[in-house]
């Protein structure tokens, strides 16, 4: 799955800086056996209006902020100012692009969108750094109204004093028709900073736009920070929190994801979107960066190692689920690894999601059977709370 590329900009053929340009992601860009066990769809915008799964979502502890249609398809808005970093993001996070192609991307000149079709639906929108979108050209209502997260990209390696103050006008002009709106900050390019100089721009950021908020009447907004980079996991790991943020079952899937630790004696446990390595839920124990990484490198790995050995299923094959005498979980992936003292699990849970765990000293190979089952139960509730990948 590395070294794909993607160029996400494209000009617009009436030159309008206002129309937005649908811009499909390429399904191209998956190898044919890559799709075998691990898929995740990209599809064109008027394809995406999937109706909804009959089979509801039986726990929705959670709520989904500004989704009015309440069509379960939130939006990421990305915004900052201009070369901040924002198509850079999505090309990596979304298309696979070596974060060093980055450094070719052309200037987006028009807002730029895309649909995702993987464990949810969701859009991202890549917005020009220069776009005022509160010039009465612009249908405000049109942009923000089916927000999920407004992802606001700050280069950390820049002055970043006007973005700031351009950050703060913006919350605070949606703050009257959009209160619940989340911002999520990304200060960017933290790589080229030193482990003090970045605590400490990240620390004066944080400060200077709740103070400035603050002063303005609005107390307690509902921004978050993260330190972000491309050329490490860390856009990852961010992106997975935000999303998380959009997905109603989280509080679900989460005391599911610890009622398996407890049972099996694993040490951390992640619910993975293969393709894009988003986590989309971890169970509640500290989480750490370097657990993650694991995790991460180990997706590599394994779809690597299926676009080589893999095959594609036939819908016969996939029909042989439905057969009482069949395997089920014939084309499941599983796999154990040494590292260091513990073991690392992983499991196709459906055709989105796959469960990586990293295994604690007490719980040995030899409970396999054990583990197994417990993952075997856990699948079975995820697909009453989560229906979306079931084949
Ligand atoms: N060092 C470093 N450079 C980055 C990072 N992310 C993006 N860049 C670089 O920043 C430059 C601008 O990136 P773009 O993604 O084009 O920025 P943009 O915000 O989309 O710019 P506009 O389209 O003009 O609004 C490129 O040269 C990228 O290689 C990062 O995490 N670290």
């Amino acid at each position: 799955m590395a070294g794909q590329s993607h160029s996400p900009t494209r000009s617009h053929p009436d030159g309008d800086p206002a129309a937005a340009d649908d811009q499909p992601a390429d399904s191209s860009m998956l190898k044919p056996a890559a799709q075998l066990t691990l898929m995740r769809y990209l599809q064109d915008l008027p394809d995406a209006d999937i109706p909804p799964s009959p089979v509801q979502p039986r726990y929705h502890t959670g709520r989904l902020p500004n989704n009015k249609a309440g069509d379960g398809k939130p939006r990421l808005l990305l915004m900052g100012q201009r070369r901040s970093g924002k198509s850079s993001i999505s090309s990596v996070v979304f298309h696979k692009l070596p974060p060093s192609e980055t450094l070719y991307l052309e200037t987006t000149t028009r807002i730029k969108k895309e649909s995702m079709h993987s464990f949810m639906d969701f859009q991202v929108w890549d917005f020009p750094g220069h776009l005022d979108y509160f010039d009465p050209a612009f249908d405000v209502d049109n942009i923000f109204d089916e927000i999920g997260a407004l992802i606001w990209v700050i280069d950390a390696q820049d002055e970043y004093l006007d973005a700031i103050v351009r950050l703060n006008a913006t919350i605070l002009n949606l703050h009257q028709t959009y209160p619940n709106i989340n911002v999520e900050v990304f200060v960017h390019k933290v790589d080229g900073l030193s482990d003090d100089f970045r605590n400490e721009v990240i620390q004066d950021i944080t400060q200077r736009v709740m103070d400035e908020l603050s002063d303005n009447g609005y107390e307690n907004a509902p921004v978050s920070f993260y330190s972000t980079s491309i050329y490490d996991h860390s856009i990852f790991d961010a992106f997975s929190k935000v999303i998380q943020k959009l997905i109603p079952q989280l509080p679900t899937l989460e005391a599911l994801l610890d009622s398996l630790i407890r049972n099996c004696h694993i040490e951390k446990a992640y619910l993975f979107d293969v393709l894009s390595k988003i986590y989309i839920a971890t169970d509640t124990s500290p989480t750490d960066i370097g657990s993650y990484e694991i995790c991460s490198d180990y997706i590599d790995v394994v779809v690597d190692v299926s676009e080589i050995y893999g095959w594609d299923r036939g819908d016969d094959e996939a029909q042989a689920g439905n057969n009482e005498n069949a395997i089920n979980d014939a084309e499941s992936l599983i796999t154990l690894e040494k590292k260091s003292n513990n073991y690392l699990y992983l499991r196709e849970i459906n055709k989105y999601l796959a469960l990586i765990c990293l295994m604690g000293d007490d719980s040995p190979a030899d409970k396999k059977p054990l583990i197994d089952y417990n993952v075997g139960v856990f699948q079975e509730a995820l697909a009453q709370v989560f229906p979306r990948g079931e084949k």
